[in-house]
Order: C-alpha cells, then sequence, then structure tokens
C-alpha cells in the first residue's frame, strides 16, 4: 500500500500540490512513526515511508552514525553493504559475484541490491527507513526509483577527508575483504566518479544534508540529531495546529456544517504546512 501512495505522490511532483503533498507525507509518517513508537504499535504497511539515505565514502562513518539515529529517532537501519555480505555468507546464486565485486571494490548490479533492500523493507514493521550506503551510482539511484517506486524524502552525506576514511578503515579490524590499502584506493576512486554525482544530483533538488564528519562520533552526531529534529517540531506543531482549528470550527459552525468546516479547515492546514 505504501508504494501506491508513495508512486502517486511522485508523478505529481512538479507541481505545488505535490510539493505541499511530500511535506505532509514526511511529517505524518514521521509523526505516526514517534506517536506509535511511544505506545509500542507495529506501524502498518499503509504508512506512507519515510526514507533516507545515507552517503559518504568508505569508512566516513555511516553505519556508525545510523546506529545513533536508530537509537534516538526509531529508524530501521538497512546497510546495503551488509545485506551483498548476508548474500555472500548465506551462499546464495549472486554469492560468489558479489565478493568478488566486493573484492574490487567495485559495484554490484543494481538490481540485486535494490531487491535485497525491497525485501527488508516489505518484511519490516517500521516505515522510516535509514538507507546506508546506497544508491552509490546514477544506476543505483534510478533502479530504486524504479523497483521501490518512491524518492527519498532526506540525503545525509558524511563528508570526510580521504586520509581520515583511509585510516579509519585500516583500524576497522571487523575481518572485512575489502578493508585493505589495495581495496580501499579503488573504492575511493569509485566513490569519486560514481558516488559523488548521485550527492550532487541529490542537492540540487535541495535534499542533501551535508555532515562535516570529522571530530569524535558524538562530536558529528550532534550535526545530525536536528535535522530529524526538525521534522519532529514541524509534524508536532502541525498536528497541535489541526487539532485547534478542528475546535475552533466545530464550535463555530455548531456542528450544523461540519462538511463545510472539515473542508476549510483541511485548506487552512495544507496552506499552512506549506509555509512551515
Ligand atoms: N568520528 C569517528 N572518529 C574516529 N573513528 C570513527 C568515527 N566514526 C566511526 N569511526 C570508526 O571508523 C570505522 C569506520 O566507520 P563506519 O564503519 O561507521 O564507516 P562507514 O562509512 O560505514 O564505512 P563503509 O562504507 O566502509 O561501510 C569504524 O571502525 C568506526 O568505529
Ligand atoms: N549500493 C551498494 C553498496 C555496497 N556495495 C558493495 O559493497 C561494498 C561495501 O559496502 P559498504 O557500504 O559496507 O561500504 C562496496 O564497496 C561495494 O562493493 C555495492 O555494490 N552497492
Ligand atoms: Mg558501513
Amino acid at each position: 500500500m505504501w508504494r501506491r501512495v508513495a508512486s502517486l505522490s511522485s508523478s505529481i511532483s512538479s507541481s505545488f500540490l505535490a510539493q505541499t503533498a511530500s511535506r505532509l507525507n514526511s511529517w505524518e509518517s514521521l509523526t505516526t512513526g514517534i506517536a506509535q513508537q511511544a505506545k509500542g504499535v507495529i506501524a502498518p504497511k499503509e504508512k506512507t515511508p519515510f526514507i533516507t539515505f545515507v552517503l559518504g565514502g568508505p569508512g566516513s562513518g555511516k553505519g556508525t552514525q545510523c546506529i545513533k539515529i536508530v537509537e534516538t529517532f526509531g529508524f530501521a537501519h538497512l546497510s546495503a553493504g551488509d545485506l551483498l555480505r548476508r548474500e555472500i555468507a548465506s551462499k546464495s546464486a549472486d554469492g560468489a559475484m558479489i565478493l568478488n565485486t566486493i573484492k574490487e571494490g567495485k559495484i554490484v548490479p543494481s538490481q540485486v541490491t535494490v531487491k535485497l533492500i525491497q525485501k527488508e523493507m516489505e518484511l519490516s514493521d517500521n516505515h522510516k527507513f535509514l538507507i546506508d550506503g546506497f544508491p552509490r551510482t546514477e544506476e543505483n539511484r534510478v533502479s530504486f526509483e524504479r523497483i521501490i517506486g518512491v524518492e527519498p524524502n532526506v540525503v545525509l552525506f558524511f563528508d570526510c577527508p580521504e586520509e581520515e576514511m583511509v585510516k579509519r578503515v585500516l583500524n576497522r579490524n571487523e575481518g572485512r575483504v575489502d578493508d585493505n590499502l589495495e581495496t580501499i584506493k579503488k573504492r575511493l576512486t569509485v566513490f569519486q566518479a560514481l558516488s559523488l554525482p548521485v550527492i550532487n544530483y541529490y542537492s540540487e533538488k535541495g535534499k542533501l544534508y551535508t555532515i562535516k564528519a570529522i571530530g569524535t562520533e558524538d562530536e558529528i552526531f550532534e550535526q545530525v540529531r536536528p535535522i530529524f529534529a526538525a521534522f519532529e517540531v514541524c509534524s508536532v506543531s502541525a498536528m497541535i495546529l489541526s487539532i485547534q482549528l478542528c475546535c475552533f470550527f466545530l464550535l463555530h459552525f455548531e456542528s450544523e456544517n461540519l462538511t463545510t468546516a472539515l473542508f476549510l479547515l483541511n485548506l487552512f492546514g495544507i496552506f499552512v504546512m506549506f509555509l512551515i
């Protein structure tokens, strides 16, 4: 169901109404998530997904920050790299091809990665997703939009100097086949050539939030926190405003002309949310 809602909104994305609807969807999906989390209720699939892509070079700290975002804002964390490594470990049909691609620091065909992400999204009870390490290429991006039928609400870019990224990867010590100097150099070249254009694309669309990924993990998270906090504040304010207006209209019309009152309320609500 969320797929249908999302593709409907993306098909009218050039218009004023679409922009407004997109904001409404973002806020609505974030608010319901917070409320349901507090009550411990599982979010139904009908909710519009709230999608955050998490981008940055190898070792820029994407995974580390995703853990903090999950703890604070209750997202589901889908790491494209982890999903691919799980395929290798499960010895699936694509396992050997994925292993060779990762060893070479190259990019796995988009269809394979998007299908893995799609499966995880469908299995999840959450509707707020952090998609980590994806899209890595224009082909990844287009494939996601075609297969999943949605665009991200937010794109985070962890901007880190190469020297620091190399140091972090070489110290990672998790036994990854690509954590060696030779593969890191290849991954950095792929990042410059194929991933930066995707980052620029989202910058032009006004969806990109660039984080200076140097300093301690906590210092970096203090740059991330306000981004999601702002979405929460907007959604909670919009909810309170709607309730206030609802009370006002119901009293004003003494419930005689409820339909007109609700219509006016909706119009006003959309107007106010667009302004915010
Ligand atoms: N701010 C930081 N300062 C120092 N080390 C860090 C910082 N953030 C993360 N690290 C460490 O750097 C290493 C790489 O971090 P992380 O795995 O989060 O990066 P990543 O962007 O997910 O990398 P990859 O794309 O290779 O998966 C880890 O060992 C992590 O503990
Ligand atoms: N969209 C993606 C993401 C990852 N890969 C491959 O996995 C490697 C490790 O990814 P991390 O996000 O864990 O760094 C990466 O170097 C690619 O080989 C991919 O192909 N497509
Ligand atoms: Mg990672």
